[in-house]
């Protein structure tokens, strides 16, 4: 048996003339493993290629090349022993619109030898009041609370979500949080895209950022926000000016600096004693630990500045 719940190997997903050597490639050898009883949070810009990638280990799509093994079968020839260990929650929801919320989750309960009580589930998500609404007509934001149910209805091993929370309202978003990190208490595996890097900060053990088809960085939020020196440090100082400094500086707008590196003690006394040189007014200073989405627009400014 396999260690991995999803073991992606050097996949290559291409869109148009297969051949052609301007074929579009959405996906470009990536390797990843989801463990088994972990969230792994796919993170990327508009293309990277995280739906293509989702498809290839939910079964939609053969990879063009590469391998993909899916609680140790694969995703195609398998399908059928697979199908009932696996939730899935699309990006668009694509069911029955004439059916109501209930009967929709109720259906694909049905489909399951041991599923989650439906009912439950539907207060769990706070779709009561909506259980006899017809699909077309529920919000955007139950239409994705519904989804997320029928992924979860049979007792999953490994749930695949597609921007989950994705027009979610605070309070859902919340929920369905919380659902997640029950999700993993229960040993339940999770393959997740998301746009909202709080959302991978919070959830996953395991993050992997594509970018252009491509893996761009890959670790825990720990690792990839916690190597040595990566403290910012932030300074507001009057007049604006453009600081000569050992260490990389941004100004996010006139007058506010945010300088990175190795910042002890000494490194901010120097960045200090450069601005009160200049005869710069420093009026506010902070320091904070680097987050996700430090991580995240730093390669994004990396791929602009490479192009
Ligand atoms: N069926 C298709 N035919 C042609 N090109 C496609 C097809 N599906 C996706 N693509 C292209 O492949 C690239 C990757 O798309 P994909 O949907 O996998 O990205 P994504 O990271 O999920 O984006 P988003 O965050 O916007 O959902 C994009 O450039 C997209 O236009």
């Amino acid at each position: 048996m396999s260690d991995g719940a999803v073991e992606v190997s050097d996949v290559v997903v291409r869109y148009g003339a297969k051949t052609a050597v301007d074929a579009k490639i959405a996906v470009d050898r990536v390797s990843l493993t989801v463990p088994r009883g972990r969230v792994l949070a796919l993170l990327g810009h508009n293309g990277a290629g995280k739906t293509s990638l989702l498809q290839v280990c939910e079964g939609f799509r053969p990879p063009d090349q590469g391998t993909c093994r899916v609680l140790g079968l694969d995703p195609i020839a398998d399908h059928d022993a697979l199908m009932p260990r696996l939730g899935i929650m699309l990006q668009s929801g694509g069911f029955y619109p004439w059916a109501t919320a209930a009967e929709l989750l109720h259906l694909y309960a049905s489909f399951s030898a041991n599923p989650i009580n439906p009912d439950d589930l539907l207060d769990r998500l706070g779709l009561r009041k909506a259980a006899k609404t017809r699909f077309r007509r529920l919000s955007g934001g139950e239409q994705q609370r519904l989804s997320l149910a029928i992924a979860l209805v049979g007792r999953p091993e490994l749930v695949f979500l597609d921007e989950p929370t994705a027009g979610m309202d605070t309070e859902a978003r919340h929920t369905t949080w919380q659902l997640i990190e029950q999700l993993r208490a229960d040993g339940v595996s999770v393959l997740l895209t998301t746009h909202l890097l709080d959302e991978a900060e919070r959830l996953a053990d395991d993050v992997v950022i594509m970018r252009e088809g491509r893996v761009a960085a890959t670790g825990t939020p720990g690792e990839l926000t916690a190597a040595a020196g990566i403290d910012l440090l932030e300074v507001r100082a009057e007049p604006a000016l453009a600081p000569v400094l050992p260490f990389p500086v941004t100004e996010s707008s006139p007058g506010e600096y945010t300088i990175t590196g190795t910042l002890d003690a000494a490194a901010i006394a120097e960045v200090l004693a450069w601005f009160a040189r200049s005869g710069a007014q420093v009026t506010a200073v902070n320091t904070r630990r680097r987050t996700l989405e430090d991580v995240y627009l730093a390669l994004t400014a990396e791929k602009a500045a490479a192009r």
